[in-house]
């Protein structure tokens, strides 16, 4: 362990105390992880879960594990080094996460976990700690407790932080599945809007209690051959009502709390998969645009305070010669507020808000513009305050940074039909 050089302590867990530590043969910065018990031999060493997991596991969002040093009979990990973890930057921020950036954290962490699941392992422990970020990539560790879904039940040692422990678990169930990760990431999930744990019980019994008084009781059948069925009778004696979901957590949207919904599910059977989670329309909403080669396509509305924010996908309008030659036109009724903000600070005495084209060949350009209503003949209707119409429009050279983009128009109908001040109305025309 001389080749490396101890700078700080990290963290104090379980099974051991991680330093952030400087490899002083290439200035690389890592983590290394100090077991606590004593190790004598190798072959101890090689059979530990977190080794044999990690070994076998090779994902951008998985914590690479660099090295093993058996040293003294001590033994160190040496991973690679991650600057902080989802609680800690939970803890610290003052605002909530905007749904995109939700978005994109869960994208990684249910990639990795589909990766772990499919390489037939359970993490058994996710929890915001064990989370860790570093600029806006996301990673999983700690497979100290991870499992080889081959392996026999019953699992009855100690799985998972109760916060984000399934309810099978904490009812004593015979066999845990992968499912017991989709309830962590369910709760892990609620907890990125709120900042709060969704199910913060004191004891084993309140944990059941908290996630009584969200879900509402079980179905008795959903946990046979649970050793301790009777805690959860005793808790709903008291019939307490399931929560409403949006009141829990009112900043998300329907699409994210229906995929808690169905994350935090009693019945581990009726829980989605990672694969599944990511075809959820949650990461379908907002998704952003990819950036064709030397172009940005970008939108940014929400940068302006415009409500709500509109986005969409070019790839929806396919690459026949029709369609890319169809420009497409978004009219807006914006705040006037807003529409100084971008007239002044982009357009300069156009009405064209935001626009963009997707390659220099200009005849390859599908673009879309926002106006207000009443400008160049584009009339608001009569009551409502959005416009859609195709037309063929001049390309413009106008540049904005892509801050959101895509969903199709089915989605967009959707949301803009949920809101009030954005009925669609006008048809398509298609100039
Ligand atoms: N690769 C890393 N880079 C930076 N920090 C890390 C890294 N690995 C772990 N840490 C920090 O150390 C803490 C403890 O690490 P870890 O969870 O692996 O230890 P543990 O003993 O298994 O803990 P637990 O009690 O949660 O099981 C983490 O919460 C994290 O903050």
């Amino acid at each position: 362990m001389e080749r490396y050089k101890i700078l700080e302590e990290l963290g104090d867990g379980t099974c051991g105390s991680v330093y952030k530590a400087l490899n002083i043969g290439t200035s690389e910065i890592v983590a290394v992880k100090k077991m606590k018990r004593k190790f004598y031999y190798w072959e101890e060493c090689v059979n530990l879960r977190e080794v044999k997991s990690l070994r076998k596991l090779n994902h951008p969002n998985i914590i690479k594990l660099m090295e093993i040093v058996q040293e003294n009979n001590e033994l160190f990990f040496i991973f690679e080094y991650m600057e902080h973890n989802l609680y800690q930057i939970m803890k610290e921020r003052q605002k909530s996460f905007s749904e995109e950036e939700i978005r994109g954290l869960m994208t990684q962490v249910l990639q990795g976990l589909a990766y772990v699941h499919k390489n037939g392992y359970f993490h058994r422990d996710l929890k915001p700690e064990n989370l860790l970020v570093t600029n806006n990539t996301i990673k999983i560790a700690d497979f100290g407790l991870a499992r080889e879904l081959s392996s026999m039940p019953p699992f009855t040692d100690y799985v998972s932080t109760r916060w984000y422990r399934a309810p099978e678990v904490l009812l004593q169930s015979s066999s845990y599945t992968p499912a017991i990760d989709m309830w962590a990431v369910g709760a892990i999930l609620a907890e990125l809007f709120t900042l709060c744990p969704i199910f913060p019980g004191q004891s084993e019994i309140d944990q059941l209690y908290k996630i009584c008084c969200v879900l509402g009781a079980p179905d008795w059948n959903t946990f046979p051959g649970a050793r301790n069925i009777a805690r959860l009778v005793d808790i709903s004696y008291s019939e307490i009502m399931p929560a409403n979901l949006s009141d829990v957590i009112p900043n998300a949207s329907l699409e994210a709390i229906d995929l808690i919904k169905q994350l935090c599910s009693w019945d581990p059977l009726k829980r989605p998969t990672a694969d599944q989670c990511l075809q959820h329309p949650f990461f379908h909403v907002g998704k952003w645009i990819p950036h064709p080669p030397g172009d940005l396509l970008q939108l940014r509305l929400s940068n302006c305070g415009s409500k709500p924010i509109l986005e969409l996908n070019l790839w929806d309008y396919g690459t026949s010669r029709d369609d890319c030659f169809l420009g497409l036109t978004l009219a807006v009724n914006p705040s006037a507020s807003n529409l100084d903000r971008v007239n002044k600070s982009q357009c300069t005495g156009e009405d064209i808000m935001f626009c963009s084209g997707v390659h220099d060949q200009s005849q390859q350009s599908v673009f879309w513009s926002l106006f207000p209503p009443d400008h160049h003949g584009i009339t608001a209707p009569v009551d409502p305050s959005l416009s859609l119409s195709f037309s063929s429009m001049p390309h413009s050279t106008i540049e904005a940074t892509a801050q959101s983009a895509g969903f199709g128009m089915a989605s967009l109908q959707t949301s803009i039909l949920d809101c009030p001040l954005l009925a669609m109305s006008s048809p398509f025309q298609q100039g």
